[in-house]
Formats: structure tokens, sequence, C-alpha cells
């Protein structure tokens, strides 16, 4: 297989969250070899750095030089690096390569990371293609306070006229604002970015995440201003699945967006056994109430953010004239179905549930369920609200939390004036709706 190779500089967190760990994780999620040169070991967790030891900028020469004599590196990303000497080093074995400089002045916690801001701005910014100062850094390159988008605007065109850095993205991050705006300029224009600001703790990493983004992305050939984009997408969904890992601030994982496309793979082809079973079971349709049925099911629910993460089958599962059981392939993702929406409820109170299905209202099939072993609970429809038709599920959800603190397994209504009575099942995996129901229909054949 061929890569293209992209290139971290910057210091090694023991503690797998910032430094050239994120970066090569960064660089492996978006389809890049990541290859690293250490400028000093810290000894770091999620609290905090206790100690630097700086490599010898000699043996951060011979560690890139090695690299350089025999990967094709595309593009360098460049973190925390301390000395003068470390800075001349880089500046001059990365000459032809683009790179970008996350300027990490200070860690979270204040620890100096760019020894020489002085160096920093005379020897390596001279020949950066990008840099991504947050509003501190920006602050500290352009000499002006930056602390509104007005100000990241104007930092922005000072940092590029000051030392000719063809792209300066100023963060947003740290401004006080209901949304988080990157600006960018290029030497023409302006270029902002918004994304919603997210309630997250697990923020550690943050910053390498997105300029290593930005770096992989030059290596496979994205233009800085796609790249840009790409990258803040990438930063988004990191900060979302952040993780609660130590103590202190857990690190963003910018693995979680590959983690999420493989778990939609596993949801599908758990759909197409489920399809399978359904069909050939003789008895399946005694389970298939007037209105069909249909079956929901979920990545990993604690990755769940919305429908987009629940399929359920298009065709739905069809009771056929002689008692036929017919599933609608195929399986898609994000359909605003009856059970599709039940699911997501349950799922964002409890964060267990990943399968659903609605069946035939049936005593004996409610006696088959309970003889399994399941709680269950009846709503009285007649209760409801009035409201629009898909406010139906997350109502019944609420009542049942607010009433008995949990959502049983089995949740069943006796219908009402144009709506079948009805009972619903979810279980934890897949696996167990097939043996639940292999035992009901056992429990329920004639
Ligand atoms: C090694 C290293 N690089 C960068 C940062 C900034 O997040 C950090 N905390 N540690």
């Amino acid at each position: 297989m061929i890569k293209p190779t992209a290139l971290a500089i910057g210091g090694f967190d023991t503690g797998g969250g910032a430094g050239v760990e994120s970066d090569i994780k960064t660089f492996e999620s978006l389809g890049v070899h990541g290859v690293s040169a250490i400028t000093a070991i810290t000894s770091q967790n999620t609290k905090g750095i206790r100690d630097v030891l700086p490599i010898d900028p000699d043996h951060l020469k011979s560690q890139i030089d090695a690299l350089l004599d025999d990967f094709q590196v595309k593009s360098a990303k460049i973190g925390m690096i301390i000395s003068s000497k470390q800075m001349e080093i880089v500046g001059d074995s990365l000459s032809g390569i683009p790179f970008v400089v996350d300027p990490v002045i200070f860690a979270k916690d204040g620890t100096k990371l760019i020894g020489d801001v002085d160096s920093l701005k005379k020897v390596l910014l001279r020949k950066a293609l990008v840099v991504t100062p947050n509003a501190i850094e920006a602050s500290i390159l352009s000499g002006v306070k930056v602390s509104t988008l007005e100000d990241q605007i104007r930092a922005s065109k000072l940092i590029h006229e000051l030392y000719s850095v063809p792209f300066v993205i100023v963060k947003g991050g740290h401004i006080e604002s209901n949304e988080s705006i990157d600006v960018m300029f290029d030497g023409h224009e302006i270029i902002q970015l918004r994304s919603p600001r997210l309630d997250a703790k697990n923020t550690h990493g943050t910053g390498s995440v997105f300029a290593s983004s930005i770096s992989a992305l030059i290596a496979k050939g994205v233009d800085v201003k796609s790249g840009f984009k790409i990258a803040k997408q990438v930063v988004e969904d990191s900060i979302r699945f952040g993780l609660q890992v130590g103590k202190g601030i857990g690190p963003v994982d910018p693995i979680a967006r590959l983690e999420r496309k493989a778990m939609k793979i596993d949801v599908i082809r758990d759909m197409e056994r489920f399809a399978e079973f359904a069909e050939g079971e003789k008895n399946f349709h005694l389970l298939i109430p007037e209105v069909q049925s249909n079956l929901a099911h979920s990545i990993d629910p604690s990755y769940v953010t919305g429908l987009e993460d629940i399929a359920t089958f298009k065709g739905r599962i069809i009771r056929e004239w002689g008692g036929k059981t017919r599933v609608g392939m195929p399986p898609s993702f994000g359909y605003p179905t009856h059970t599709a929406r039940l699911l997501l409820s349950i799922i964002l109170k409890e964060k267990k549930a990943t399968t659903l299905m609605n069946i035939r209202y049936d005593e004996k099939i409610l006696n088959a369920l309970k003889a399994i072993g399941y709680e269950i609970v009846e709503v009285d429809r007649e209760k409801e609200p009035k409201g629009p038709e898909g406010r139906t599920m997350s109502w019944i959800i609420d009542f049942l939390y607010e009433h008995l603190g949990r959502i049983p397994n089995v949740i069943f209504d006796k219908g009402m004036v144009g709506k079948e009575a009805m009972i619903r099942l979810w279980t934890n995996s897949i696996d167990e709706m097939i043996d639940s129901l292999r035992l009901v229909i056992k429990g329920v054949s004639p």
C-alpha cells in the first residue's frame, strides 16, 4: 500500500493525549503515515506536566536526518520545541517541506513548551507555511491583545505581515462567544469557520489535532483552505468524543471518526443477520402487528449523537398474505421512523440500549417476554399530550423516566382510537433480540 508520509516534530506526552502521539493518531486517522522526531520527553498525565527532558539538538538532528534520508516526507507539523538551537536545526532540515507550526507556548497547566519565543518568530515562523495560534499565542505573536473576533482578524493580518507566514489561522476556542470561530488570513481574504461550542471536559490535545490535521491534509495534496475546513470538522468530532481517561482533563479522540464509521458497517451486518433470522423463522409473522414492524439498531450507544447513528429497514418488516415474513432491505441510517426515534430517546436516557422492535400486542406475547425475565410496563396513551406525531416516542420515555427512574425493556400500550395497541422490546445487542424473539415465537406458536 502507498500512503503519503507526514512528520511530527514535538514533545512526547507520556499520557498519549497531546504531542507527537496525538499527531500520529491524527495523521493515521486521515490516511497518512506518521513519522516523528522528539524534541523533549515530558512526564505528563491528564493533570499536567511534572518534568521535561529536552533532547539534545544533535540527536534531534539525527532523528530528522534518519527520516529524511529514507522517507518522502510530504509535510511536517511542529509543536513543542525547546531551544533556539533546536529551532535552527528544524528550520534548516525542513527546507523544501511545507510545515505547520502550532505555537504551543504554554501547556494548559502553564508549563513553557516553547523555550525561546524570539527564535520561534525569527527562525521558524519565517519558513512556515501555516501557523495556528490560539488567542493567547496570537496576542504574544502579534503584540495586540486578542479577546474578540475583531482582534482575531487583526492579529491574523499582523502575524501574516510580521513573519510572512502565508496562512495564519487564529483559533477562537478561548474567545468568549457562544460559537467557536476560527479565522484564517491567506494574504488576500479573511475566512471564518464557525462551530457550536461543545460542553466538553476532555479537551487535552485539541490544538495538536487541529494543526496535525492540516499537516496531514497538505501531505495528501489538499490545499490549505480546504484543509482548514476539514480540520475544523476533525477537531469538532474529536472533542465531541473526548476520552474520559485519567482524573484530570482527558484527551480528545481523533480516532473516534474512524471507529464510528466501522461501527456502522457492523450495524448493517447485524441487520442482515436479523433479516435472515426473521425470514427463516416460520412463525415470525405472529409478532408483526397490522401496521407492520421495524427494527431499529444503533452503533455503540455511548457514541450515538442522533438518528444518523441508528438504522431501520427501509421497507420495514412485513407480514405478507399467507403468513410469510419479508424484511424490506436495505437497512438505512437516519430515517425518522417511530422505532428509530424511540430507540434514540431511550439511548439518550440510558446509554445502553442498542436494538428495538415493535411487536403485535398480545397477552401471550407479553407473558412470554415476562417468562424470559424482562420488566414490563404499560403506558396509557390517552394521557399523552396532543402534539406533533414525532413527539410521541420521546413523551413515552420522558414519562417513564419521571415515574420509574428507568426504562423497562418491554413497554406496551393498549392503543386508543385510531392507534393500534403495541408492544416494544429493547435489548442490549442484536443477539439478545434474536434469542429473545426466538423464545417468544416458541412460546406463542400453536
Ligand atoms: C508534549 C506536549 N506537546 C504539546 C502539549 C500541548 O497540548 C502538551 N501538553 N504536551
